[in-house]
């Protein structure tokens, strides 16, 4: 652990003689969820999972109770639905007003991202496609640490929008109660099926089902390292949006940025978790000097600046590049969850960079904006899985069906039948071959 009070940003500065040698430096970054403890934490995973798919409810609370100190029994699990409009009116009318202005935004773009999909029914010999929304899904909301109403309404109100029809919400209870900001972020959301347990019996509890938990589709939501290891395990079985990791942000700026506005949205990240990341990427050594020292100075009164100073002694990057080629290859080689653009004309740069969870583009729009108020949900890939995957949309709470509607004239379809038969025989298929032939219109179906 580093000591807050003699760290200096000045120490995470770097200046890289070569691209590989930037890369060399930032290797630690991609490490972060292969550390010592890995293979206990898929150890204890796999153990907590078992006792839940073997023992149902009583596995659940057996674990419930020696992690979380939950006390009561399986009936204890489900939260009473009138409780969630009684929190909802406990919270004061200014925070109700703001999270209903965050709903209000959530929901309009989404219900536009809604909008531009759409079902392709085929016409008669051709194929097309429809799409139907998941009917059963878990949310999981994290809770061992911290409350985050807002990842209740960045994931409910998008399987919403989307059309689910059964959202049952699972956080723990911390000190046998659930936090009234969740519960009130549940009302909001209209989700009325909420489950008081968290962690890894929880995911077992929704994907296995128990005698109490009936079980879902798919399960949808951040949360710690066991509960990221328990949604990799229980993959399959039902789906998950993703695997999270660590949090991380990626800043490249030019001379022209604000240096306190850099090491604000920097700290904002590193303050998450000890294992977060925040990178900043830029071809001025002035701007990085300047934003050490603003970052020092934030970090004397900020209220986590122990957890904020061991990540970015950790994790953290002042990163001076030979020019702004390099500050993108960078960026895509990390493929960063959120990537900020402080830069003179930053809407050129959106098409040079193909990777990242979201595009923060200028340096008003901040990422903090985005966790709360934005619409698009703040669920994104992180630890570079934005290479290959996509934040929770209401295409996470979808799933497509083929639709095939035969053949458009009779030639075609005798033409499909011989080539069918003769790739299905090729793959030794027999029977492929006859179910085809039985739809042969030639007088002579023996000859093909
Ligand atoms: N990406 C996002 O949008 C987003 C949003 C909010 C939070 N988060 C992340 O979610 C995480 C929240 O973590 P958290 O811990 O506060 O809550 P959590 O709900 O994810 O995990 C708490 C649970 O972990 C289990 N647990 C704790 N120690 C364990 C052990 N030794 N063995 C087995 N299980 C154990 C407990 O059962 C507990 O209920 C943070 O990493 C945070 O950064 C991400
Ligand atoms: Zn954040």
């Amino acid at each position: 652990m580093s000591d807050p009070s003699i760290f200096s940003a000045n120490s995470r500065i770097f200046t890289p003689a070569s691209p590989i040698e930037a890369e060399n430096l930032l290797r630690p970054i991609f490490d972060r969820s292969e550390d010592a403890d890995a293979q206990e934490v898929r150890e204890a995973v796999r153990e907590i999972l078992y006792d839940v798919r073997t023992k149902g409810d009583a596995g659940v609370l057996k674990w419930a109770s020696s992690l979380d100190g939950f006390s009561g029994d399986e009936k204890a699990f489900a939260i009473d639905p009138e409780r969630l409009p009684v929190a909802w009116n406990s919270l004061p009318g200014n925070v109700r007003e703001a999270f209903q202005e965050a709903k209000k935004r959530i929901c309009d773009y989404h219900v536009s991202a809604l909008s531009l999909l759409h079902d392709h029914l085929p016409s008669p010999g051709k194929a097309g496609f429809r799409l139907t929304p998941l009917e059963r899904v878990g949310i999981y909301v994290p809770g061992g640490t911290a409350a985050y109403p807002s990842t209740v309404l960045m994931t409910a109100l998008v399987a919403k929008v989307a059309g689910v029809k059964n959202i049952v919400g699972v956080t723990p209870a911390r000190n046998g109660e659930v936090p009234p900001s969740i519960l009130a972020a549940f009302h909001l959301s209209g989700v009325t099926e909420v489950i008081g347990i968290g962690g890894v019996q929880a995911i077992g509890a929704l994907a296995f089902g128990t005698e109490s938990v009936m079980r879902v589709d798919k399960i949808v939501g951040p949360g710690n390292r066991f509960v990221a290891e328990a949604k990799r395990q229980v993959f399959g079985l039902v789906d998950i949006d993703m695997i999270a990791g660590p949090t991380e942000v990626v800043i490249i700026a030019d001379e022209t940025a604000n240096p306190r506005w850099v090491a604000a949205d920097l700290l904002a990240q590193a303050e998450h978790d000890t294992r977060s990341s925040a990178i900043l990427l830029t071809d001025s050594l002035v701007l990085a000097k300047e934003t050490a020292r603003e970052m020092d100075e934030m970090l004397g009164s900020l209220p986590r600046s122990a957890i904020a100073t061991e990540s970015i002694s950790r994790y953290g990057y002042l990163m001076v590049v030979g020019g702004m080629d390099e500050a993108l290859r960078l960026s895509d080689r990390i493929a960063p969850e959120h990537l900020e653009l402080h830069v003179v004309q930053p809407m050129t740069l959106v098409p040079r960079l193909a990777h990242a969870g979201a595009i923060f583009i200028g340096e008003s729009s901040a990422e903090v904006f985005g966790d709360y108020m934005y619409g698009p949900s703040h669920v994104l890939p992180t630890s570079g899985s934005a290479r290959f995957s996509s934040p929770v949309s209401v295409e996470t709470f979808m799933k497509r069906t083929s639709l095939i509607r035969g053949f458009g004239s009779p030639e075609e379809q005798e033409s499909m039948v011989r080539m069918t038969a003769l790739l299905a025989r090729l793959e030794g298929l027999e029977g492929h071959a006859r179910s085809a032939l039985q739809r042969a219109c030639l007088n002579d179906k023996e000859t093909i």
